[in-house]
């Protein structure tokens, strides 16, 4: 569970908050979509998530663990439990696939062993196994320059899934994917989702994959939570409150 406690962030010399005593609680069963505007918050909300984005006030707890109050060495183990995707996917180029994946194990292993790429029989058969849920176990081999972007996000959701993560972040994991790839990787996450009850959060600029995939909708507008429902909640007036002039 996800529990946020009046969290507000400033940048350093912004004149507004980009999330404005924001409070909410997201439960272990929920996928849930973050829709608003540009600039409404939607990243600085998802980074507060893993403590990559510091807090001005306020808290984030994780399974009742206070995120922002944590220890460096604290809160390096609590973004392990947290698999993040990224819109530019954030992969190694020259790497292949497999080797991809693999790096998802980084945050558990000595110095070392990642430096000297050192993974266990289990590991590689993990990542095959993560490579075949995610439809590319033909393309282990292949390196990841020699992709396609729906394929690219593939990798990055299996990359993810090696960290055995306990939360699911994506920031606008399809903003630079074609609408019919952007559907399918919606589709790949709420089914990872629905497989391993992995609380989820993705930020999407696309009201229709967020209606159609959702269990839960929040919507910021000018860091503030101004609509939480689920996706037949969001009717016009809905749309209004978080899109409207
Ligand atoms: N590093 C930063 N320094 C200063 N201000 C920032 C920084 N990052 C974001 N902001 C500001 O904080 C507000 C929220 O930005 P954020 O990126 O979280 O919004 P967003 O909803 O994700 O937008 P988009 O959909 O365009 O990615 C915006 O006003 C933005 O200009």
């Amino acid at each position: 569970m996800i529990q946020l406690r009046e969290v507000t962030v400033r940048y350093p010399g912004s004149s507004y908050p980009a999330i404005d005593q924001l409070s909410v609680d997201i439960y272990k069963e929920e996928f849930v979509c973050v829709l608003g505007k540009s600039g409404a918050g939607k990243s600085t909300f998802i980074r507060t998530l893993n403590a990559l984005q510091p807090v001005s006030e306020g808290e984030v707890l994780v399974s009742d663990q206070a995120v922002h109050s944590a220890s460096e060495k604290q809160q390096r183990s609590m973004r392990m439990k947290a698999g993040m995707i990224f819109q530019h996917f954030h992969l190694i180029p020259r790497l292949t696939v497999l080797q991809n994946v693999l790096t998802g194990r980084f945050g558990q292993k000595k110095s070392y062993q990642a430096l000297l790429g050192l993974f266990s029989h289990e590991e590689r058969e993990q990542a095959y196994h993560i490579l075949r849920q995610v439809g590319l176990n033909d393309m282990a081999q292949r390196r990841v320059d020699a992709l396609s972007g729906g394929q690219k996000q593939r990798v990055g959701i299996a990359r993810s899934l090696m960290q055995d993560p306990e939360i699911f972040l994506g920031d606008e994991p399809v903003a630079s994917l074609d609408p019919s790839t952007s559907e399918t990787i919606f589709h790949l996450l709420r089914k990872i989702h629905d497989e391993k009850q992995l609380l989820s959060i993705m930020n999407v600029h696309d009201v229709s994959l967020a209606r159609k995939y959702a269990s839960r909708i929040l919507g910021l507008r000018d860091g503030k939570l101004v609509f939480d429902g689920g996706p037949d909640e969001l009717d016009e007036a809905a749309y209004q409150t978080i899109y409207g002039a």
